[in-house]
C-alpha cells in the first residue's frame, strides 16, 4: 500500500497546555510552523539543501528541548489527576463500601434473614470485603483483627454456594470442611452455622466431629453425608483415613484460625487431609488475626489458587478504640497481691479472664482466690470438652465472673513457640513440628483463640503470654463486636526474676521481651499500652494477709485440688450429657466455681477486708495515677453520704468519672467498691 504522504492538512497532535504556559504554547507554535515549514521542504524531492547555520542547528536543538518539556510537564500533570480522581474514587468506595448491608452483598436471601435474626446490623469490615471474593469463587487469604467477625465471613458464603447448588442439583454430599484448632471453637462455630442456616434447615445439613462420641455414632452421623463438617484436622483426618468421612466431592475448605492449625502441630494431618482432597483443588478460604509471612507460604503451597490478600487493618483514632490496655511492672509475688486486690476491692467491675502460664498456677491462683472468698472457676484442658464448653456458656450467661484459664499452648508445645519466637524475630523459618505430648490433657484444648466470650469487661495476664501472636489473641477475648474492654498485663523486670521463689516460674524470664515485642506490634496498630502503677505503700498493709493465703496453698492442696475437680468433672460430664438433656434449662446447679474443699488450711479472717485496712483516701491510694475515683466508704457511711449528696439532687455515693489517658474512661479506676 503507497505510503500516505504528510499533506498540508495533516497538522502534527499539539499537547493541550494549562493557561499558565500560555506563552510558551505561542513562541511553541510559531517555532513549530517554522519547524513545519522546514520539514515540508525535507518532505519534498531531496534537492540540494543549503547548509543549516551554526544559529539554526542550536535553534533546533532548543526546541526539541522546549517540546520535551513540555511533554514531561504534561505527563506529570495528567499523573497528578490521575491520583487526585483514584484518591476520590477510593474515598467514595470507602464511603459506599461502609454503607453496605448484607443483602448487598449477594447472599442467599434466607442467609440475610438469619444474620437479620442475630440482630447483625451491618457487615464488619472483614465480612464487606471477604463474603463478595468468597461468593466470586475466589481463594481468600485474610488477616483481621480478633472480633471482627470472621467467622460470619466464611461461613455464610459456603452456605450461600451450597444453597445455589443445590438449586439444580440436590445430590447429598459433603461439599464444605470447616478446619478449627480447637474443640471448643468448633463447638462455637458449629453454633454459628446452625444459627445463619435457621431458615434453610432443610437444605443445609451440618456435623462437628469433636464431641465425645464413639466411631461408629460418627460412621452414622456422616453416613448421610452432612454438607459442612466442622472439625479439627487430628479428627478430620482421622475420619477421612477411616473412610467415614468422604471428601470427594468437596468444594469449599476453610481453616480458622489459620496460624495455629499449622502450628498446633497438625500439619502431619493437614498434609494427609491436602492429599485427600480432590485433585481439582477446591476453594479455599484461610482466616487468622495473626498470619505471619511464613506461614502464609505454608498455607499457599498446602492448598491455595492464587488466592486474594486481605490484610485488613481497622485504624481506630484514640478516642473511637475500644479497647484500653495497660501494663504493671511488678515482682513476682506482687502479681498476686495486685490480683487479690482488684478482685477482693472490686476494681475492675464485670466478667474478667485471668491467664496464667499453666494449670498448676490456675488451680494456685483459685485456691488463693477461695482463701478471700473470691470464686473463680478454672479452663484447662484435663476438663472433658462437655465442661468446658458448659464453662463458658455460663461464663457467658453470667453466672459467674472469673475464669481462670492457662494458655497451654506455651506448656504443650514449647518447643513450638520457641520456633514462633525465632520466627517473629526473623530467625528462623519456623518447623512447625509442635510435638504432640501425649498424656491426659486435650491437644484440642484452647480458649484464647476464637472463644467468643460475651462481654468479658477485662483479661488480665496474670502471667505475660511467651509471644505476642498469644497476646493478640487474649486480649482479643474482649472488646469484642465493638464493645469496650479493659486488658491488664504483669511484667516481671528483668531484674526481680527469680526473686520470690514461691510463686517464680521460668516464663517470668522473658516478660520485658515479650512487652516490648507487643508494645511494637501495638504501635503497628495505632494502639498502645499505658503503664498502670499500684502505690507499693499502700498495698503493703495487705502485703501480710497475701502471704498468708500463698502459704496455705500448698503444693499437696494444688495436685488435690486438680484430681478432686478433674473425678468431679467426670462425673458431671457425662450427669451433664444426661442430666442436661433431660432439663436443659437446668444450668445452675452444676455451677463449675464451687469451692474445691481441699484439706487446705482455711483462714476465716482473710475472707473479708476489714475497714482499718482499707486506704483512708480511696483506690486513688492504692494507685499513682491521679484519675477519677471513687473514695472507700466504711459501713453506714452510704446513707450520710447519700444523705448529703442526695440533698443536691445529685446521685449520691458517685465520685464524679473523670477520663483517663487518651480520653476514655480509665475502667480500673472508676467502678464503685462495693464490700
Ligand atoms: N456484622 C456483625 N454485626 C454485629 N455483630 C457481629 C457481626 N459479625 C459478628 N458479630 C459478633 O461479633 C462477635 C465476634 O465474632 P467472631 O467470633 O466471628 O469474631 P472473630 O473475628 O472470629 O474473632 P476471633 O479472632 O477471636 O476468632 C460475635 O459475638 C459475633 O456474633
Amino acid at each position: 500500500m503507497a505510503k500516505r504522504k504528510l499533506n498540508e492538512t495533516d497538522e502534527p497532535s499539539i499537547v493541550t497546555e494549562p493557561q499558565t504556559q500560555k506563552k510558551t504554547k505561542k513562541s511553541s507554535t510559531e517555532k513549530k510552523e517554522k519547524k513545519e515549514k522546514k520539514s515540508k521542504s525535507q518532505d519534498v524531492k531531496p534537492q540540494e539543501e543549503e547548509p543549516e547555520t551554526q544559529e539554526e542547528q542550536q535553534q533546533t536543538e532548543e526546541e526539541q528541548q522546549l517540546e520535551q518539556q513540555l511533554k514531561d510537564e504534561q505527563k506529570q500533570q495528567d499523573e497528578k489527576d490521575e491520583k487526585k480522581k483514584s484518591q476520590k474514587d477510593q474515598k467514595k468506595d470507602q464511603k459506599d463500601d461502609a454503607e453496605l448491608t448484607f443483602s448487598d452483598l449477594g447472599l442467599d436471601p434466607r442467609l440475610v434473614q438469619a444474620v437479620a435474626k442475630q440482630s447483625f446490623e451491618k457487615p464488619t469490615l472483614v465480612q464487606r470485603k471477604a463474603i463478595p471474593l468468597a461468593l466470586a469463587g475466589q481463594d481468600v487469604l485474610c488477616k483481621a483483627k480478633t472480633g471482627s467477625g470472621k467467622t460470619a465471613a466464611y461461613v455464610l458464603p459456603v452456605l450461600s454456594g451450597i444453597l445455589k447448588r443445590k438449586a439444580t442439583d440436590p445430590t447429598p454430599f459433603t461439599s464444605a470442611l470447616i478446619l478449627v484448632p480447637t474443640r471448643e471453637l468448633a463447638d462455637q462455630v458449629h453454633k454459628a452455622i446452625d444459627a445463619f442456616s435457621a431458615f434453610c434447615t432443610k437444605d443445609i445439613q451440618s456435623a462437628k466431629l469433636t464431641d465425645n462420641v464413639s466411631d461408629a455414632v460418627l460412621r452414622s452421623l456422616l453416613a448421610n453425608a452432612p454438607d459442612v463438617i466442622v472439625s479439627t484436622p487430628a479428627r478430620a483426618w482421622h475420619n477421612i483415613e477411616s473412610g467415614a468421612l468422604s471428601v470427594a466431592k468437596l468444594q469449599y475448605l476453610v481453616l480458622d484460625e489459620a496460624d495455629l492449625v499449622l502450628s498446633y502441630g497438625y500439619d502431619e494431618d493437614m498434609e494427609n487431609i491436602a492429599r485427600s482432597l480432590p485433585k481439582g483443588g477446591v476453594q479455599t478460604t484461610m482466616m487468622s488475626a495473626t498470619l505471619v509471612s511464613d506461614e502464609l507460604d505454608t498455607l499457599k503451597g498446602f492448598f491455595c489458587r492464587n488466592p486474594t490478600m486481605l490484610d485488613l487493618k481497622e485504624e481506630f483514632s484514640a478516642e473511637d478504640e475500644k479497647l484500653t490496655q495497660f501494663y504493671v511492672k511488678c515482682g513476682e509475688d506482687d502479681k498476686w497481691l495486685i490480683s487479690y486486690l482488684i478482685f477482693k476491692l472490686q476494681l475492675i467491675k464485670g466478667p474478667c479472664l485471668v491467664f496464667v502460664a499453666d494449670i498448676d498456677r490456675a488451680y494456685r491462683l483459685k485456691l488463693f482466690f477461695e482463701q478471700f472468698s473470691i470464686r473463680s472457676c478454672v479452663l484447662n484442658s484435663e476438663l472433658p470438652i462437655n465442661t468446658r464448653i458448659k464453662i463458658i456458656e455460663e461464663f457467658n450467661r453470667g453466672i459467674y465472673d472469673i475464669i481462670i484459664a492457662s494458655d497451654e499452648r506455651s506448656e504443650v508445645f514449647l518447643e513450638d513457640e520457641k520456633t514462633e519466637e525465632k520466627k517473629e524475630d526473623g530467625e528462623e523459618k519456623k518447623s512447625g513440628k509442635g510435638k504432640k505430648k501425649k498424656g491426659r490433657r486435650d491437644q484440642e484444648y484452647g480458649v484464647s483463640r476464637g472463644i467468643d466470650f460475651k462481654n468479658v469487661a477485662a483479661v488480665i495476664n496474670l502471667d505475660m503470654p511467651t509471644s505476642s501472636s498469644s497476646y493478640i489473641h487474649r486480649i482479643g477475648r474482649t472488646a469484642r463486636a465493638g464493645r469496650a474492654g479493659i486488658a491488664l498485663s504483669m511484667v516481671v523486670p528483668h531484674d526481680l526474676f527469680g526473686k520470690h521463689k514461691p510463686t517464680s516460674i521460668k516464663q517470668c524470664e522473658k516478660d520485658e521481651k515479650v512487652l516490648a515485642k507487643v508494645m511494637r506490634q501495638q504501635a503497628k496498630l495505632n494502639r498502645k499500652l499505658e503503664p498502670y502503677n499500684f502505690n507499693k505503700d499502700q498495698m503493703e498493709a495487705f502485703r501480710y494477709r497475701m502471704n498468708d493465703a500463698l502459704r496455705a496453698v500448698t503444693k499437696v492442696a494444688i495436685r488435690e485440688a486438680r484430681t478432686r475437680e478433674l473425678r468431679q468433672e467426670l462425673l458431671r460430664s457425662e450427669t451433664l450429657k444426661r442430666y442436661f438433656e433431660e432439663n436443659p434449662n437446668e444450668l445452675s446447679h452444676l455451677r463449675h466455681d464451687g469451692e474445691l474443699g481441699t484439706k487446705m488450711r482455711q483462714q476465716a479472717h482473710l475472707k473479708h477486708v476489714p475497714d482499718y485496712l482499707l486506704p483512708r483516701d480511696g483506690k486513688n491510694a492504692l494507685t499513682e495515677s491521679q484519675v477519677g475515683f471513687v473514695p472507700f466508704r466504711k459501713q453506714g457511711d452510704d446513707k450520710k453520704l447519700r444523705g448529703k449528696k442526695g440533698a443536691k439532687g445529685g446521685k449520691g455515693g458517685h465520685g464524679k468519672y473523670k477520663k483517663g489517658p487518651g480520653g476514655r474512661k480509665n475502667v480500673l479506676k472508676t467502678f464503685r467498691v462495693r464490700k
